[in-house]
């Protein structure tokens, strides 16, 4: 089966009355019905595999859960499987079992070593997935990790997307996040409707890596703004203004993003709930710094936000969410860093 059969075919098996979401509905109105799954009658629901249940992939399985999507569930750690097994999901004990049972597959994992584990380690996707298929990788890896990926995964004749995405453990709630897709484009066209159910926006941008890319960039750009927002309030205090003041004045101008109010008052009160761990955008600034190296740009900036996360890291901040990079700047780790 060549790219475009498989998009047909996959396509066809969107049809209306197999899902019990208006959301979904909408969308797949939209997707033209005629072939089916190989193997598969009429009336047979694709079959979708969810592989990685932290933060972000419990709530985008929940949601696919919710739109009445046929979903299968791994996770490394298998209690966080249970929730949803009680709403309805299947489990398979293997992410190679995951991928043999279903039609199209996703993972949302932790970094690039979690990402090529799950992938093309032993029981992992590529021993089970092959032509007729898909695989959505939504972690956020590098570009290399994501071609390493692709390759595996294409080796088996199965199809490939890297896609990202933007948008933290609310947006993944909400089933708004913004998902920066690239590689077969057949593929994206197929998976759309299930990215529309677990978020906002799409952006297909290309070749397998320009996703990984875009993710980084956009990653390294908040990282360094944490970091500047850190220094702002810690400094707004310490001459005496009234940090809450400060979140309001900059909640009214042109350097307003939602995250300084979403994060600033929990952040005075030195409390750090987590949504983005702290040691993600820490591994996201690491891996923003080595495509910067790869094209010699200089990104110092990002590099000087990257030290401060290492800090608060080695502080125990990990698990935190990553707006406990302020810590880093406060006086008593200040102090034991400059001895
Ligand atoms: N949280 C956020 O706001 C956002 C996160 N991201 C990105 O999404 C990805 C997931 O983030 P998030 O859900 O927050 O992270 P979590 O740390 O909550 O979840 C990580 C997941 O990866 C699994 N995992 C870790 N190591 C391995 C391994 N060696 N083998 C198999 N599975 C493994 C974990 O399994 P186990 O449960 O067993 O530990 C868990 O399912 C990351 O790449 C992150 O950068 C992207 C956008 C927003
Ligand atoms: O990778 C994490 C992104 C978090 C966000 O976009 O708010």
């Amino acid at each position: 089966m060549n790219c475009s059969q498989f998009a047909t075919t996959m396509r066809s098996a969107f049809s209306l009355h197999h899902f019990n979401s208006p959301r979904l509905s909408r969308h797949v109105s939209n997707v033209s019905a005629s072939l089916q799954p190989q193997g598969q009658g009429t009336d047979t629901p694709p079959r979708i595999g969810f592989l990685g249940l932290g933060i972000m992939g419990t709530p985008m399985a929940l949601n696919l859960i919710k739109a009445g999507v046929d979903l299968t569930v791994w996770n490394r750690t298998k209690s966080k499987c249970d929730p949803l097994i009680s709403l309805g999901a299947k489990y398979k004990p293997s992410p190679e079992e995951v991928a043999a049972s279903c039609d199209l597959t996703f993972a949302m994992l932790a970094d690039p070593q979690s990402a090529v584990d799950v992938a093309c380690g032993k029981h992992g996707v590529a021993n089970g997935i092959g032509p007729g298929k898909g695989y959505v990788d939504v972690s956020t890896v590098d570009v290399d990790t994501s071609k390493l990926i692709n390759g595996h995964i294409k080796s088996t004749g199965a199809l490939f997307l890297e896609a990202p995405v933007s948008g933290s453990k609310k947006p993944a709630e909400d089933g708004q996040l913004i998902f920066l897709t690239a590689g077969d484009r057949n593929l994206y066209e197929t998976v759309a409707p299930f990215l529309d159910i677990m978020g906002k926006s799409k952006f297909y941008l290309g070749d397998v890596g320009n996703g990984a890319a875009m993710k980084l960039v956009v990653n390294m750009i908040m990282g360094s703004m944490m970091a500047s927002f850190s220094e702002g309030l810690l400094l707004s205090e310490k001459v005496g203004l009234d940090p809450k003041v400060l979140v309001e004045v900059i909640s009214q101008g042109a350097i307003n993003a939602p995250m300084y109010s979403m994060k600033g008052p929990s952040m005075i009160q030195s409390n750090y709930p987590t949504a983005f761990p702290l040691k993600h955008q820490q591994k996201d600034l690491r891996l923003a710094l080595g495509l910067a190296e790869s094209v010699s740009q200089p990104i110092p900036i990002a590099a000087a936000a990257n030290e401060l996360y290492k800090v608060a890291k080695s502080h125990g901040y990990s698990d935190e969410d990553f707006s406990a990079v302020i810590e880093a700047l406060k006086s008593k780790f200040q102090h034991s860093e400059n001895q």
